[in-house]
């Protein structure tokens, strides 16, 4: 297969954004336009017009989300659209909001190197500079697996390339997130010991306003909300674990009922059995890899699979966006109803039988999925690429994957959940409890990370002084943007553009 071939495809892949469970996730406008905000998301949505950098956070279903979405209508009307960008951490929570991930906005890929690398990377994409020039206000949602390092390194970034002293260079931020939840993986470029963002050096002068939304709408059921508030703190009674043992059960859960394991491992073992229980003829592809072989090697850390199994009845999820607007994106699930000859035979590549999946998705609508590309360009030019067909199974997925979902019903075995805040996002996920099946219950899974705790700790004390001083406001008043932290940390790392671009042998990663 010739660099022409991708070329598209790899195009598309630049502008990369996903979209998980859309069905749940994607409120319809009419939806919108009825919400009736609290008094704290008004108050927030009018600090957001008054052209105010703001942090919102509270816990999970309290609307954040929604929120973002009505935000960013109101950042394009004072902004105009072309001047507001839209990301988040993860994919999955990126194409819910028709954003794309932060990592792909700043114009580094998925690699987290150390500042230099990811300036010089960043310089050496006019798109990329361009879109740091362009950009008036920057939305960031699923903050907390965002490590401090990034944080500091994306706000250098922006001065940099905009040539602003000033903080983000005078870029208009609104970050959304709850550090209860998922932690930032560790970063191996970081040797200060701080992990979330809220300790970046950056942070407290980075935002006029933090606001916490206290109001939880995902859930109704006032004693679901009390124990899920504990969990979310890492606390955990005895008449808790007996509500949650109710919801164990030795019994299978039916195949449309997701299950959530905290390791991958879990994840291919329950699909690999789901799979031959069918009992229908195995369809398998396995990825066309092609260019420079230590470059190929990196490509078997993306997301497209060496090998993907398939057969009539399987429950599948998109790892690719086709088309955003039909919700056909990164995360729509659905069954696989059969499979099609390939009309030219570039399949083969992939597939000796050359057959193309039919998937109906969830969402109503029935389409053959075709090879889809991911590469890495070096110096311009593609040097390593992928085919496959952008599917994985789906009767079994990824904690990581679920965060931000507002699911019916899941399944999780959580005997092997690890990290701080897992267990409380897989058991926010679901409206009641009703819909959840449990097992591997073991309260010592249930905890809070440290800094967190003592980061809203403090929060709410700041707050309570607030409430004070501002006529019992939940907005907490921030001081004046300050650069004058900031000039030391923006000599040291300044380096001209001509310089870099000569010195440098950059890489992009793209997916
Ligand atoms: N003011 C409101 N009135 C009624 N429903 C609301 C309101 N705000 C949010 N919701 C509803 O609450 C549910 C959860 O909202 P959302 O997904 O935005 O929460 P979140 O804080 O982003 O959660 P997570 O942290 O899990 O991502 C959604 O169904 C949303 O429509």
């Amino acid at each position: 297969m010739g660099l022409e071939f991708f070329r598209d495809a790899i195009a598309g892949c630049r502008n990369f954004s996903t979209n998980t469970y859309s069905i749940c996730k994607t409120m319809k406008k009419s939806c919108e336009s009825t919400i009736n905000w609290t008094k704290e998301q008004n108050d927030v949505l009018n600090h957001v017009r008054g052209g105010l950098s703001v942090f919102i956070t509270g816990s999970a279903g309290t609307g954040k989300s929604v929120l973002l979405k009505t935000i960013i209508n109101v950042l394009k009307k004072v902004h105009g659209s072309s001047g507001v960008f839209v990301t988040a951490s993860t994919g999955v929570a990126a194409c819910a909001l028709n954003g794309r991930t932060l990592h792909s906005f700043a114009g580094f890929g998925i690699r987290n190197d150390e500042y230099g690398t990811l300036l010089d990377r960043v310089i050496m994409s006019s798109c990329a500079c361009e879109r740091w020039r362009q950009v008036k206000a920057l939305v960031i949602d699923e903050i907390s697996v965002i490590s401090a390092n990034m944080f500091d390194n994306l706000e250098s970034i922006a001065r940099e390339i905009r040539g602003s002293k000033e903080i983000w260079g005078g870029i208009q931020l609104i970050v959304s997130g709850d550090f209860f939840q998922l932690s930032p993986v560790p970063d191996k470029c970081n040797s200060s010991g701080k992990e979330f963002a809220f300790e970046a050096n950056c942070w407290d002068a980075s935002f006029d306003m933090l606001v916490e939304l206290t109001k939880v709408f995902r859930q109704s059921d006032a004693g679901q909300i009390e124990l899920l508030q504990r969990t979310r703190k890492g606390i955990i009674y005895p008449e808790d674990m007996q509500i949650l043992e109710q919801c164990c059960s030795s019994n299978e859960p039916d195949s449309s009922v997701v299950s959530f394991y905290p390791r991958n491992e879990d994840v291919n073992k329950v699909n690999e059995e789901r799979i031959k229980s069918l009992g229908e003829k195995v369809v398998v592809y396995k990825a066309a890899d092609g260019g420079v072989d230590n470059q190929r090697e990196e490509l078997k850390q993306g997301i497209a699979p060496d090998q993907l199994e398939l057969c009539k009845g399987a429950r599948v999820m998109l790892i690719k966006n086709l088309n955003v607007r039909r919700n056909l994106c990164n995360g729509a699930t659905g069954t696989v109803t059969g499979f099609v000859e390939a009309e030219d035979k570039d399949v083969i590549h992939l597939c000796p039988d050359n057959l193309l999946p039919v998937v109906k998705f969830d969402s109503g609508q029935e389409m053959v999925i075709e090879p889809q590309v991911w590469g890495i360009s070096e110096e311009g030019s593609t040097v390593a690429w992928r085919s496959q067909i952008p599917l994985h199974l789906a009767w079994a997925q990824s904690v990581h994957k679920s965060q931000g979902m507002t699911l019916h019903r899941l399944h999780t075995d959580l005997s092997r959940s690890f990290g701080y805040g897992m267990v409380y996002v897989i058991l926010s996920r679901v409206r009641s409890l009703k819909g959840l099946h449990l097992s591997g219950l073991n309260p010592s899974m249930i905890k809070a990370h440290p800094k967190v705790l003592r980061f809203y700790e403090r929060f709410a004390g700041e707050e309570e002084q607030c409430k004070e001083d501002k006529n019992n406001s939940k907005i907490l008043g921030r001081s004046d943007k300050s650069n004058v932290a900031f000039g030391e940390k923006k000599q040291a790392r300044a380096r001209t553009e001509k310089n870099t671009i000569e010195a440098l042998k950059a890489r992009f990663l793209f997916f």
